[in-house]
């Protein structure tokens, strides 16, 4: 079998670049194109020193249906607009597509879901197997306590993270809904400020902190009458995730089209 030929989205960015360093250090994988968006002052760089790795051969350019058309798989930590376009071309080259981005509204997962009836797809706000591990815990802790515990989950990011809650607080809380067997949309309380009233029964709370240089903390709180239960998880590295959506672009190579979670990549589903 050949080498697996991914092309990474946002390749500039701060986890396109992980990306790109993962791959190159990786056996039987290798960088079939690199892009960024029009205008972006990276177009025509390689994308290798950029990442601190050797001369790639490559250039980073902003049309994805060529490099698409000659790869396996793209992994796209990128921008909303950009990972919605992105499907819909992985669907057209039928190849595998892995979603780190977040952010994402409910018409962008539409969408995903769509592309995903023609190409593998695996979509997660958060790639590494301890986040995936602290969901499923998440979701038998919600199921144990019930709706005496007050659920709020905490997240700190980096200064210059653009979404909040992020991607990993929301999947938390769906874990926690599915733990109560309730639909997270109707019970999520984001952003109190003010006179917000008393806290709403079986509501999932949701905080977020941004500053320096975190790459990322996430706290599941159950606060109940006299204790408090906390579960949670600090990534110190973000090449921790650059590996995991590795895992997830060799598992979803030659799949079935659907969409997947990390989950099912790291076999936590029914755990
Ligand atoms: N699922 C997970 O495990 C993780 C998910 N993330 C998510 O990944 C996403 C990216 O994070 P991060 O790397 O920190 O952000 P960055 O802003 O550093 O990187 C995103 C890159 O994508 C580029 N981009 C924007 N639009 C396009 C486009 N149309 N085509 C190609 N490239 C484009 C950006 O360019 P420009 O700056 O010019 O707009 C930028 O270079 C975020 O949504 C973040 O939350 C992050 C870490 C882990
Ligand atoms: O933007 C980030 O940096 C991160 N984003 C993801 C999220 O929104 O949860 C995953 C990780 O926490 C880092």
């Amino acid at each position: 079998m050949g080498e697996l030929r991914i092309v990474v989205a946002g390749a500039a960015g701060r986890m396109g670049r992980m990306i790109v360093r993962a791959i190159h250090e990786a056996a039987g994988m290798t960088l079939a194109g690199a892009l960024e968006r029009e205008n972006s002052p990276w177009v025509d760089h390689d994308p290798g020193p950029l990442a601190g790795c050797p001369a790639s051969g490559l250039t980073i350019v902003t049309d994805p249906l060529p490099l698409m058309l000659n790869a396996d798989a793209i992994i796209d930590f990128s921008s909303p607009a950009a990972t919605v376009e992105l499907a819909a071309l992985a669907a057209q080259a039928r190849i595998a597509d892995v979603i780190g981005t977040t952010g994402l509204a409910d018409e962008d997962l539409d969408r995903i879901d769509a592309a995903a009836r023609h190409a593998p797809i695996v979509r997660s706000g958060n790639m590494s197997l301890g986040v995936n591990l602290l969901a499923a815990l998440t979701r038998r802790a919600a199921a144990a306590l019930g709706d005496e515990y007050d659920i709020e989950i905490v997240e700190m990011h980096h200064r210059m993270k653009v979404d909040a809650p992020s991607g990993t607080a929301l999947m938390l809380g769906e874990a926690a809904a599915a733990g109560r067997g309730i639909a997270l949309k109707s019970h999520a309380a984001r952003g109190r400020d003010g006179v917000s009233g008393a806290r709403r029964k079986g509501d999932i709370g949701f905080a977020s902190l941004r500053g320096g240089t975190v790459v990322g903390d996430h706290e599941v709180v159950f606060a109940g009458e006299g204790e408090r239960l906390s579960l949670a998880h600090h990534a110190e590295d973000r090449m921790l995730f650059a590996y995991g959506a590795l895992k997830a672009a060799r598992w979803a190579h030659g799949r079935k089209p659907g969409l997947y979670a990390m989950a099912d990549v790291l076999g936590l589903k029914d755990g």
